[in-house]
């Protein structure tokens, strides 16, 4: 499995040039292409390149590998952005979020002009919610309020628990996780909006409508969707 993730990452570094301003994704598969972006850049194979983290883990590894890191509030645009994914469905929608960055990492793939995923061949399922619970970050003094609204979705929503804090997870914003199941997922484009509309969330971990291109690491080589 982790090479797999390593193969995807590698393929990712073919999508970076001089001069971009990349957008650093969150999670095990990302890790991976941050520390061979790194590689590059102080083998100075590519220049002025400068990523965009999407969380407190992206921009460490950054500081780490030696991967110039500036704020979104820095940048005119961003050219690419690179992250991994929880399910990706036929249609390239996806559930991010199981390490909680989903906020920041919505924020930043919208606005990037092409937004690459990377996935090894066990995060590809007919329908979101398969496999793995659509994250919801939400204001802490709501959580109960909005985990008994989900409800209303025919869904059941936890509280995610720290494992190495007393109490529950809490974001790089400052927020509370809820995972909910959903019984049947059939369109995320308006799950995730109507998810959004409840007072108090703050994003979910739907991302409908928003990869490019996707690749997926598999035995026999590494696959490229596209929509
Ligand atoms: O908040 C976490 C992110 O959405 C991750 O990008 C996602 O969970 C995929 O992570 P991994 O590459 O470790 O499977």
């Amino acid at each position: 499995m982790e090479e797999l993730k390593r193969s995807v990452a590698r393929e990712a570094l073919k999508f970076i040039e001089d001069d971009m301003i990349v957008g650093l994704g969150t999670g095990s598969t990302t890790a991976y292409f941050i520390e061979y972006l790194g590689k590059l850049i102080m083998e100075e194979e590519l220049e002025d390149v400068y990523g965009v983290p999407t969380s407190y883990q992206a921009r460490l590894l950054a500081l780490e590998n030696g991967v110039p890191v500036v704020g979104l509030d820095e940048v005119d645009a961003i050219d690419i952005a690179i992250d991994g994914a929880d399910e990706v469905d036929p249609h390239l929608n996806l559930i991010k979020g199981r390490g909680a960055a989903l906020a920041m990492e919505k924020i930043i793939e919208y606005r990037a002009g092409t937004f690459l995923v990377l996935v090894d061949e066990s995060k590809l399922v007919e329908r979101l919610g398969q496999k793995m619970p659509v994250p919801i970050e939400v204001i802490p003094a709501a959580w109960r309020a909005i985990a008994e609204e989900i409800e209303v979705f025919n869904a059941t929503a936890e509280l995610r628990m720290a494992s190495k804090k007393d109490g529950p997870v809490v974001t790089d914003n400052g927020n509370f996780i809820l995972d909910a199941r959903f019984h049947r997922i059939d369109d995320p484009l308006d799950l995730e909006i109507e998810l959004n509309n409840i007072p108090g969330v703050v994003e979910n971990g739907i991302f409908a409508d928003i990869a490019d291109i996707v690749l997926v690491g598999t035995k026999g080589g590494v696959k490229r969707l596209e929509r």
